[in-house]
């Protein structure tokens, strides 16, 4: 007979995040030697509809899993780092930030096309502002489409729902999909997404992160436990939780965030930020857009301090000098986040 897990992980439902949540818990149970049950939780960004870039930007996909959490009724949450409002949850700790998946956007398109090969005016879809504007940078000619749903959904935007299992089935056990015809040329997607699902043969181009600069955060889990579960003594899921944690992704982590929070955007504000490690430095690459790609703000800033006060004051540095460039109007932050 096997006891029953002595801790809960919550997870939403879609397959990107099961497979996510199924991922970060296995490798914490190994850690820990114990077992981690599962317990799938609705959010309001599941439930509701409409465009994700008008749902106010903050969290929609994680305070369901942060009250389940602070209730006692999971241990531990996996979110998506990205999704993951910047501000702390008072009570809630991110106990351990996981080695980062490939934190690039993908080009899914068809016929093998590619960003220079898509024809002129071609629809490609996106519900990421960032994304549209970091596209029409490039290529000012295509025809961005608004959509969302999960990654299943959006691929079939470019192959119509045949494509994923028989008589319109989601991936994965998914709920079945309405009739989707591919009425996209493209879609883009993050590559992390992808790979975790193993759909990596849908993407036609990795798109370079000096090219289109990924999401805050994009491609790296977060894994969130209560507060007294890290403090003082750790209790064994703290400890489990903390042998997880990859000190490189959470520097570059960091640093993104800071950026993010210092600016007072969220995840729907067009900004790119990636940091990575490079010969024993945190460097941390910015685009700021405005929504329609006629302008782009770049900035690059380096420091040679690897520890998390410095990957903070790092991005807290990026955003200052970016206020100071005019990013705030330049992203429409004002309007966004003012009222
Ligand atoms: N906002 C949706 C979302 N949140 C996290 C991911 C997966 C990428 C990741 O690991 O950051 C996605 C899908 C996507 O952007 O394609």
């Amino acid at each position: 007979m096997v006891a029953k897990a002595p801790y809960t992980v919550g997870t939403r439902g879609s397959a990107l995040a099961m497979t996510q949540s199924k991922m970060a818990a296995d490798s914490v149970a190994e850690a820990g030697g114990f077992e981690l049950g599962m317990v799938t939780v609705k959010t309001e960004g599941d439930v509701l509809t409409g465009p994700l870039s008008q749902m106010g930007g903050t969290g929609v996909f994680a305070a369901t899993l942060r009250t389940r959490l602070l209730e006692g009724v999971v241990d531990l949450a996996v979110h998506s780092l990205k999704d993951l409002p910047s501000a702390p949850c008072p009570g809630l700790v991110i106990g351990a930030t996981p080695e980062r998946e490939d934190p690039r956007d993908a080009l899914c398109a068809r016929d093998g096309l590619t960003l220079d090969t898509l024809p002129l005016g071609a629809r490609v879809g996106t519900g990421s502002p960032r994304r549209a504007a970091q596209l029409l940078a490039l290529r000012p000619d295509l025809t961005i489409v608004d959509i969302r749903g999960n990654v299943g959904t959006r691929l079939a935007r470019v192959t119509g729902n045949e494509a994923y299992g028989v008589g319109g089935a989601g991936l994965h056990g998914e709920k079945k999909l309405g009739a989707i015809t591919g009425d996209c040329d493209a879609v883009i997607l993050a590559a992390s997404g992808l790979k975790r699902l193993s759909l990596e043969e849908t993407i036609t181009e990795y798109l370079p992160t000096d090219r289109v600069v990924p999401a805050p955060g994009q491609g790296s889990l977060a894994l969130e436990v209560r507060e007294g579960e890290l403090g003082g003594e750790p209790t064994p899921l703290g400890a489990a939780v903390t042998a997880v944690d990859h000190l490189p992704t959470r520097l570059a982590v960091t640093a993104e965030r800071a950026l993010l929070r210092r600016l007072e955007a969220g995840c729907a504000a067009p900004i790119g930020a990636y940091a990575y490690i490079k010969d024993d430095q945190l460097t941390l690459d910015i685009c700021v857009a405005a929504t329609n790609g006629s302008e782009t703000l770049r900035q690059s800033l380096t420091t040679d301090q690897l520890t998390l006060e410095a990957a903070a004051a790092l991005g807290v540095r990026a955003a200052e000098q970016l206020l100071e460039q005019g990013a705030a109007s330049l992203a429409g932050l004002e309007t966004a986040f003012g009222n």
